[in-house]
């Protein structure tokens, strides 16, 4: 579904995609980790036009996509959660996500019509259950928890029906009991939608119960890509990346 090929990008000196090549496969759940700078938010914005690659391909549905506008991305398939939650901060959730349903169904019905429509509102009702977010449904966005607005973002990215969804670390910033419920959210709205789906993500426990394939980088390069247990075992991962969190006893640096 989404295949990147020999994509490098450089910052004058500094090499933050180093020939990376990555499948991800068609209705696949993938995190990308490494240490701090190994380039993952970078390839994120190379993927969706926020950054254009120096050299290399990227293939959506087999086209190439690098270096079109974030806009034409978009209206291709590749949705991203973006912190914009707070820009609607008199709306309530509700409104929020089913203003960006009609916009993206484009059912900007006339003033003289109900607003929302059935359907709109019916899918705005399922993002709300898919997301847990009935509590708070008839609260303004700008009154929510951090939590809760880090689900909304994802609820609005959602809302485009995107064919790949991109969460750079939608855990960050929570407790551990949070961040649990957090990616099992992620997850069930996976298995509601199954587009293809990759999450950056800091905690290992949580990359190797959820991922099916772990794309590990290391200073813009790929180090290792496979399950959690390929990733677990692997030699060069362990010495470069996971260090004792390998064995479960610690955070990596
Ligand atoms: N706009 C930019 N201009 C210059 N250098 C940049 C820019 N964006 C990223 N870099 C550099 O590219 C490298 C990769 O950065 P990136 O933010 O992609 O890493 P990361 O893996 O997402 O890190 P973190 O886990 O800390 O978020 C770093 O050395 C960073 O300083």
């Amino acid at each position: 579904m989404l295949r990147l090929e020999n994509v490098q990008k450089t910052f004058g000196g500094v090499t933050a995609t180093d020939h990376v090549s990555i499948d991800f496969h068609e209705g696949s759940l993938s995190a990308v980790i490494g240490p701090n700078g190994a380039g993952k938010t970078t390839l994120f914005n190379l993927i969706t036009g926020h950054l254009v690659p120096n050299a290399g391909s990227i293939f959506l549905a087999g086209e190439d996509i690098a270096g079109r506008s974030p806009r034409e991305i978009v209206s291709k398939g590749i949705g991203r959660a973006f912190q914009v939650a707070s820009i609607f901060p008199t709306f309530t959730v509700e409104e929020a996500l089913m203003a960006a349903i009609a916009s993206h169904t484009q059912l900007s019905e006339s003033l003289l019509t109900a607003f929302p429509s059935p359907s709109v509102r019916a899918r705005g009702e399922a993002l709300i259950e898919v997301l847990g977010m009935e509590k708070v449904a008839r609260m303004r966005c700008a009154s929510i928890s951090h939590g809760d607005q880090k689900l909304l973002d994802i609820g609005l990215a959602l809302a485009l029906e995107p064919r790949v969804l991109l969460l750079d670390e939608p855990t960050a910033g929570m407790g551990p009991e949070e961040r649990w419920q957090m990616i099992e959210t992620v997850r069930r709205l996976w298995e509601r939608d199954r587009m293809t789906l990759v999450f950056i993500e800091h905690d290992m426990d949580i990359v190797f119960e959820v991922a099916q394939t772990i794309h590990v980088l290391c200073y813009g390069a790929v180090l290792a890509q496979g399950t959690a247990d390929q990733i677990r075992g692997h030699p060069e991962v362990i010495e470069a990346y996971l260090g004792r969190a390998a064995d479960g006893e610690g955070e990596p640096v």
